[in-house]
């Protein structure tokens, strides 16, 4: 989560929206950033047991930044799902302000469908008046009951894959199960050396906390191209959550985390086996419209402790169209 604020952050406690406030945002003993944890975790059923959340078309509504590499997991599950037509979706605007994310008018953004609402805080005291901690995206939202369901990405992408998935169009298997083990370790190895790495580089308060985030990012890169060598995807012939969770982080790569976050030792062009496999899952069908260059860019740039200007680099040069 944006860890970019570590300093002058924002967030919600007991339901008041708090400025320059951190109670919960630690920095670790090295400088190095410490994530928070999601706050709503119901799980969505098939026939709405222990919660009273039933999978039903029509019913659901994800709130997504495109700029956010975890809302971008859930909208690419619900392309690979064939789920368009049966949860919507809306995009909030890519910057972050100092209420959080807001909605409105930039392009490939827009209002909150349901509500009306300004800003993704006033999702979370609509569901929880009294509720403590920070406005994030994505948010998978129950419509027939007006509440928030859940929070957290990686619950989002397994119920996707599983009370969702007989709803959708396209019946592939993204936690295959005799491969279970093995992708929730790797799943758990990319989020910390990686889809977490690039952050703790980027808003690393010391150089040793920097040098460790960035030994991590790479030696994760250097293992996957390796790995890359014999496979199509990173466990065989088809895809899986474990390719979601690493594209978000490698289509960001060059235009985000190489320059802002200084993950500079390499580009991602420079890797071949992990170029091609980039312009592959782009050109799946549904993929190329779930991300959005011009969010990327618009929305870690603005992070203004890390780019006081505001200004926004003009490359680099990126055509994931090219044949593979
Ligand atoms: N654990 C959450 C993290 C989501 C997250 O960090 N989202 C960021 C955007 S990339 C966010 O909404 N940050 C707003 C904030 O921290 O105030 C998940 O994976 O769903």
């Amino acid at each position: 989560m944006p860890q970019q604020f570590v300093e002058d952050y924002t967030m919600l406690y007991q339901g008041k929206w708090q400025q320059n406030w951190n109670p919960y945002q630690k920095t670790g003993d090295n400088g190095d950033f410490v994530r928070q944890t999601s706050q709503f975790r119901s799980q969505v059923t098939h026939d709405g047991r222990d919660y009273g959340f039933k999978a039903e078309p029509g019913r659901y509504h994800l709130y997504l930044a495109k700029i956010c590499p975890w809302a971008s997991r859930t909208l690419m599950a619900r392309a690979l799902l064939g789920l368009e037509d049966v949860i919507s979706v809306s995009f909030v605007e890519p910057f972050l302000t100092d209420k959080g994310w807001r909605f409105g008018n930039y392009p490939g953004a827009g209002p909150d469908p349901l509500h009306n609402f300004q800003h993704v805080h006033e999702l979370y005291t609509h569901a929880d008046a009294q509720v403590t901690g920070r406005a994030t995206v994505p948010i998978l939202w129950d419509k027939q009951r007006d509440t928030l369901v859940n929070n957290e990405s990686a619950d989002i992408l397994k119920m996707l894959n599983s009370v969702f998935a007989p709803l959708g169009t396209r019946p592939i298997n993204l936690r295959p199960e005799p491969q279970l083990n093995e992708l929730d370790a790797l799943n758990d190895d990319l989020y910390h050396r990686l889809n977490n790495g690039v952050y703790r580089a980027g808003f690393a308060k010391s150089q040793t906390a920097y040098d460790a985030a960035v030994d991590d990012v790479f030696s994760a890169l250097d293992d996957m191209e390796v790995r890359l060598n014999q496979r199509r995807f990173l466990l065989g012939e088809n895809l899986t959550e474990a390719d979601i969770r690493l594209f978000v982080t490698l289509v960001r790569f060059d235009a985000a985390y190489h320059g802002l976050f200084k993950c500079n030792r390499r580009t991602l062009a420079s890797y071949a086996n992990l170029s091609h496999y980039l312009e592959r899952i782009y050109q799946l069908p549904g993929i190329a419209e779930t991300v959005d260059l011009d969010h990327i860019k618009a929305g870690y740039y603005s992070v203004k402790a890390l780019n006081p200007t505001g200004i926004i680099p003009t490359g680099p040069e990126l055509n994931w169209r090219a044949a593979s």
